[in-house]
C-alpha cells in the first residue's frame, strides 16, 4: 500500500504537461492542462507534472516563451485534480526560490529539481527550502547516459542528504540501452536502500523507454515517468498509456486505469498536440549520439535559418557533448556548417 492509500507496486508519474511542452514549443493552452489533467485525476494517477519544459521560469528567450503563464496553469491542474498531486520542475539557476513559493502558494504538492548528472550539489538549497514548504522531493540525474553507475550513485547521496525522497535516472537523451538503465537505477538502489526511493524518466530516441522502465523496476527503480501520446522531447517520452498496459500485463500493480489513460491519450491529447513525437532522423540520433532530448527544435530551428541539417548539427552537439543551458550554442555550430558548406 503506498503513502495515498493506493495499492500499488510501482507509481507512474505523469508529464505530458512539462516534458510535453518541449514538444509543444510551450504553447499549452489552459484548457490544454484542464483536460488532460481531469483525464490522468480520473485514470488514478497520482502525480502529474505541469511547468514550462524547462521548468519554472523556463519562458525566456533562451528556451522559447510560454503561450500562457505557468502560473495560471499550474492554478488551473490544482483546481482540476481531485485525487492527484501537482508537481512542478525546478533547474537550480532558472527556476528560483521564489518561484518555488509561488508555485507552493498555488497549490503544487511537490517539486522535482534537476541538475546535470555531475552537479547535484547545486539542489541542496533548493531540497531545503521545498522541505521548509512541506512539499514531496524528488531529484532528477539528467543526461545519466554521461556518467557511470558508482559516480551517479554519489550524487544521489548528495541529493537524498539534502532531503529528496526520491532519485531519478532521467535518460534525457534516450541513449541508454537496457543493461546502461538497470545498472544506473541498481546503482541507486543499492546506495539509498530503504531510505530514499529511485525513479526513472526515459526517453524514446532509440524506442527504449517502455523496455528500460520495466527493467529499471527489476532493479528497484518504484517511480516511473511517462506522457500520454508519448509527448515530449525529442521522439518523446514512454507513453504512460504503454507502461500502464504493460505493467499491468506484467501483473505488476500501478493503481492507474490503462483504459481511461489510452482514451486520455487518443481523445485529449492527440487532438490538440501540434506535433506527434516520432523515431525520425534527427531524434534517432540524439539517442545514438547522446544529447539532450529538448535540443530537438533548437536544432530544427537552426537548421531552418543557416540551412544545414539538423541531425548534422546533432551530431556536433553530441560530439561536444553540450548540456543543458548550451541551447544558443547550437546556433554557433549551425553558422559553421553553413560556412563549410560554402566553401
Ligand atoms: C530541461 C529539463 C529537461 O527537459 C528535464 C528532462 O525531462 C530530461 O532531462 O529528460
Ligand atoms: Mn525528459
Amino acid at each position: 500500500m503506498s503513502w495515498d492509500g493506493t495499492e500499488r507496486e510501482v507509481r507512474i508519474v505523469d508529464t505530458t504537461l512539462r516534458d510535453g511542452s518541449h514538444a509543444m514549443a510551450h504553447q499549452f493552452t489552459e484548457e490544454n492542462v484542464r483536460d488532460t489533467v481531469r483525464a490522468l485525476d480520473a485514470a488514478g494517477v497520482s502525480l502529474i507534472e505541469v511547468t514550462h519544459g524547462d521548468g519554472l521560469g523556463g519562458s525566456t528567450f533562451n528556451y522559447g516563451f510560454s503561450l500562457v503563464d505557468e502560473r495560471k496553469l499550474i492554478a488551473a491542474a490544482v483546481d482540476e485534480a481531485k485525487r492527484a498531486k501537482i508537481a512542478v520542475l525546478l533547474l537550480p539557476g532558472l527556476g528560483t526560490v521564489t518561484d518555488l513559493k509561488a508555485a507552493a502558494d498555488l497549490g503544487a504538492g511537490a517539486v522535482r529539481i534537476a541538475t546535470h548528472c555531475t552537479e547535484a550539489d547545486v539542489s541542496i538549497q533548493h531540497f531545503t527550502e521545498a522541505r521548509g514548504l512541506g512539499l514531496e522531493t524528488v531529484g532528477f540525474l539528467m543526461l545519466a547516459h554521461m556518467s557511470a553507475p558508482e559516480a551517479l550513485a554519489k550524487q544521489a547521496r548528495i541529493m537524498a542528504d539534502a532531503g529528496c525522497q526520491c532519485v531519478y535516472i532521467v535518460d534525457s537523451a534516450g541513449a541508454l540501452i537496457l543493461e546502461d538503465a538497470s545498472d544506473r537505477v541498481a546503482a541507486l538502489v543499492a546506495e539509498l536502500g530503504d531510505e530514499v526511493q529511485v525513479g526513472y524518466h526515459g526517453h524514446q530516441n532509440l524506442s527504449f523507454g517502455v523496455a528500460n522502465s520495466v527493467l529499471a523496476y527489476r532493479a528497484g527503480a518504484r517511480q516511473i515517468d511517462g506522457s500520454l501520446m508519448a509527448l515530449g522531447a525529442g521522439a518523446g517520452n514512454s507513453p504512460t498509456e504503454v507502461l500502464a498496459a504493460v505493467f499491468d500485463r506484467l501483473g505488476v500493480k500501478t493503481g492507474v486505469d490503462k483504459d481511461i489513460l489510452m482514451d486520455a491519450a487518443e481523445n485529449v491529447v492527440r487532438r490538440y498536440l501540434t506535433r506527434l513525437p516520432v523515431m525520425d532522423r534527427s531524434s534517432i540520433v540524439q539517442g545514438y549520439a547522446g544529447v539532450y532530448s529538448s535540443f530537438l527544435l533548437h536544432a530544427e530551428r537552426a537548421a531552418e535559418r543557416y540551412d544545414v541539417p539538423a541531425h548534422e548539427i546533432l551530431y556536433q552537439v553530441g560530439e561536444k557533448r553540450y548540456v543543458g543551458g548550451q541551447e544558443d550554442m547550437i546556433i554557433d555550430i549551425a553558422v559553421r556548417l553553413a560556412a563549410e558548406r560554402a566553401g
